[in-house]
C-alpha cells in the first residue's frame, strides 16, 4: 500500500481551533488533504486573544519531523507562529532540506498586537525562511516589522516596499515565487492583497467585511499550500485563498464573546470572489454588462455564418459564430450576414467570438472574448454599444480577472480533455466544475466547455451551470440537424423556453 499524499502545518497549537494547526487541518480535510501537524508551540488562548506562549522543545521538534519523514515527504509545507529563534532555525534547517512547495505565514502578534513574535525571526532567520518559501503570505503589519519597513495603509505598495520584498525575499529564488501583502487590517470600501513577483505587482481586490475573524490568515496560507501541492500557480492558489478566506470571515463561528473563528469550510459564493483588475483599472469595479436575455442552455460553437443560418432553421437559440481563419471584408459579411438572420428570430443570443468591432458594427447580441483578448479590446465601446460580454475562464486567477470585468456570463472550461484546440490547461472534471459554478452564483451565468459530447451534457447540466457550448459534437457529428435535435432534447434552447412560455 502506498502512503497518501500528505500536506505538513509546522504551526502553534491553538486550543480554540481557530487558527494554527487546527484551522489548517480543518481546511485542508475540507479540501480533501490529509494533514500533519508539527507543533512549535503551545498557547493559552480563547476569543479574546493569546494569553501565554510556551515554546516547544527544540529535540523533541526536531525527533517529531524526523519520525513523521520516515512515512515520506510531506507534498506541500506551512509554517506558521514562531516564538523562539531556537525553533525557527530548526524549521528553517528543515524546510531548506525539502522539495516540496512551502508557503510560509508569518505570525508576529496577535490581532491585539499583544505578543511580539519579531524577535524570534532575528539574526537571518526570516530571511532563511521567506528565501526557501514560494509564497510568503503577510499581513501589513508583520511584513513592516520583518522588513523594517514605515507603515503604508492605503493605495498600491510603495516602491520602498517593492524594492525591499524584491532584494530580500524574492530575488534570490525562481521567478514563480511571489509574497502576499493582505489587506484585511487595512480601510477602505476594499480589502486588496496585493500579489507580488520579482517582475509583477498585482491588486487582488475583495469587497471589504464589516468585521474580522481569528484564523483567517490560517486559512488562507492552508489553502495556498494545497493548491501549490496539486501544481496550481502562486496566483492561482492564492486567488482561490483569498475567496475561501473571505467566505470564512463571513460566515465565522462565535466562539466566545471576542472574536469569531473563520470558518474552514465555507460555502463561497459570487459575493466573496476577489477581482484582479486589468493593468491600469481602477479597483472600483466598472459597471455591469448587459444581462442575457434569455437562458444558455446547449449552446453551439461554429466557424462561419452558414452554421448560424442553419442552427437558426433548427431552433437553437443561444449560439456563437467563431471565425478563425476569414479577414476583412469576407469576415464582416458574414458577421452581417449572421447577426441580421438571427435578429430575425426572437430570443436569439448570438455571440461573436474574438471579432468585437465588427460585431459592434454589425450591432450583434454579444461578443466572446478570451483572457488575451481582454488586454487589447475596448471594453468600454463594448459596453456603450450595449453588447453582452461572455469571458473565458480557466483557473481561479482568471476568474478573478473575468470578475473584475464585470460580464454578462463567464465560461469555464476545458471540462473534459478537447481536441479542438491545444490548451495548457488541465481539464476541470465535474467536481471542480460544480464547485467554481458555486463560487460564481448567483452573480454570474456560468458556461461550460471543453470536449462536452452529448453523452457527457446531462451530467454538465446537473452541476447546475446554465449552458453547455459545444464545437465538434456539433459541427463533426456525422448528423449534425440530429445532433442538435437530441441536444435540444437534453437541455432545451431559450427559443423553446420562450415559446413554451407564450403559449402556456
Ligand atoms: C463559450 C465559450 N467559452 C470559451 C471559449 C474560448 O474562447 P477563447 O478563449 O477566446 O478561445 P477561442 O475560442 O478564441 O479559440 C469560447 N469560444 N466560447
Ligand atoms: C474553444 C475552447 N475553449 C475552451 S475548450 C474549447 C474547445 C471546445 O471544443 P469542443 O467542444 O470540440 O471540445
Ligand atoms: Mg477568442
Amino acid at each position: 500500500m502506498t502512503t497518501t499524499a500528505y500536506l505538513l502545518t509546522i504551526d502553534a497549537h491553538d486550543p480554540t481551533g481557530g487558527s494554527g494547526q487546527a484551522a489548517d487541518l480543518a481546511t485542508w480535510a475540507a479540501l480533501g488533504w490529509r494533514g500533519t501537524s508539527i507543533t512549535t508551540a503551545l498557547t493559552a488562548q480563547n476569543s479574546y486573544g493569546v494569553q501565554g506562549v510556551q515554546a516547544a522543545e527544540v529535540a523533541l521538534l526536531r525527533n517529531s519531523l524526523r519520525t513523521l519523514l520516515a512515512d515520506g515527504e510531506p507534498a506541500a509545507v506551512k509554517i506558521g507562529m514562531i516564538s523562539h529563534a531556537a525553533v525557527a532555525e530548526e524549521v528553517a534547517q528543515f524546510v531548506e532540506a525539502r522539495q516540496c512547495p512551502v508557503v510560509w505565514d508569518p505570525q508576529l502578534a496577535s490581532a491585539d498586537g499583544s505578543e511580539p513574535w519579531a524577535q524570534a525571526h532575528g539574526g537571518g532567520l526570516a530571511m532563511r525562511l521567506a528565501q526557501r518559501a514560494d509564497l510568503i503570505t503577510a499581513n501589513r503589519a508583520e511584513a513592516s516589522a520583518l522588513l523594517d519597513l514605515p507603515a503604508w495603509e492605503m493605495g498600491p505598495p510603495p516602491a520602498a516596499w517593492i524594492n525591499a520584498i524584491r532584494s530580500r525575499w524574492l530575488e534570490a529564488g525562481a521567478p514563480h515565487r511571489a509574497v502576499v501583502v493582505k489587506g484585511g487590517n487595512a480601510w477602505g470600501a476594499h480589502s486588496t492583497d496585493w500579489y507580488i513577483t520579482s517582475s509583477t505587482v498585482l491588486p487582488l481586490v475583495s469587497r471589504r467585511l464589516p468585521r474580522s475573524a481569528h484564523g483567517s490568515g490560517s486559512v488562507h496560507a492552508s489553502v495556498c499550500a494545497a493548491r501549490l501541492a496539486e501544481g496550481w500557480s502562486v496566483l492561482d492558489a492564492a486567488a482561490e485563498a483569498q475567496l475561501r478566506a473571505h467566505a470564512g470571515i463571513d460566515q465565522a463561528i462565535a466562539a466566545g464573546p471576542g472574536r469569531p473563528n473563520t470558518r474552514t469550510d465555507a460555502r463561497a459564493d459570487s459575493d466573496d470572489l476577489p477581482w484582479l483588475p486589468l493593468p491600469g483599472q481602477s479597483e472600483e469595479a466598472p459597471p455591469d454588462f448587459a444581462r442575457l436575455s434569455g437562458q444558455i442552455g446547449f449552446y453551439p460553437v461554429v466557424p462561419d455564418a452558414d452554421w448560424v443560418l442553419r442552427l437558426l432553421e433548427w431552433g437553437v437559440c443561444t449560439i456563437q459564430l467563431r471565425i478563425k481563419e476569414i479577414e476583412g471584408a469576407e469576415l464582416r459579411m458574414q458577421i452581417r450576414e449572421a447577426v441580421q438572420a438571427a435578429r430575425e428570430v426572437p430570443g436569439t443570443q448570438l455571440f461573436i467570438n474574438d471579432h468585437w468591432r465588427e460585431a459592434i458594427e454589425a450591432g450583434a447580441y454579444g461578443v466572446h472574448l478570451g483572457q488575451d483578448d481582454v488586454h487589447t479590446a475596448d471594453l468600454p465601446a463594448i459596453h456603450t454599444a450595449g453588447l453582452r460580454l461572455g469571458l473565458s475562464t480557466h483557473t481561479p486567477a482568471e476568474i478573478a480577472r473575468a470578475h473584475a470585468l464585470r460580464p454578462s456570463y463567464i465560461a469555464l472550461g476545458p471540462v473534459f480533455p478537447t481536441t479542438l484546440k491545444a490548451m495548457p490547461y488541465r481539464p476541470l472534471g465535474l467536481e471542480r466544475l460544480t464547485q467554481w459554478r458555486q463560487w460564481l452564483s448567483p452573480r454570474y451565468p456560468v458556461v461550460a466547455i471543453g470536449g462536452i459530447s452529448l453523452g457527457q451534457m446531462s451530467a454538465v447540466r446537473a452541476t447546475g451551470v446554465s449552458g453547455a457550448a459545444v464545437v465538434s459534437a456539433v459541427t463533426q457529428a456525422v448528423n449534425p440537424r440530429l445532433a442538435v435535435r437530441e441536444a435540444l432534447h437534453i437541455w432545451p434552447a431559450c427559443a423553446d423556453e420562450a415559446v413554451a412560455q407564450a403559449m402556456v
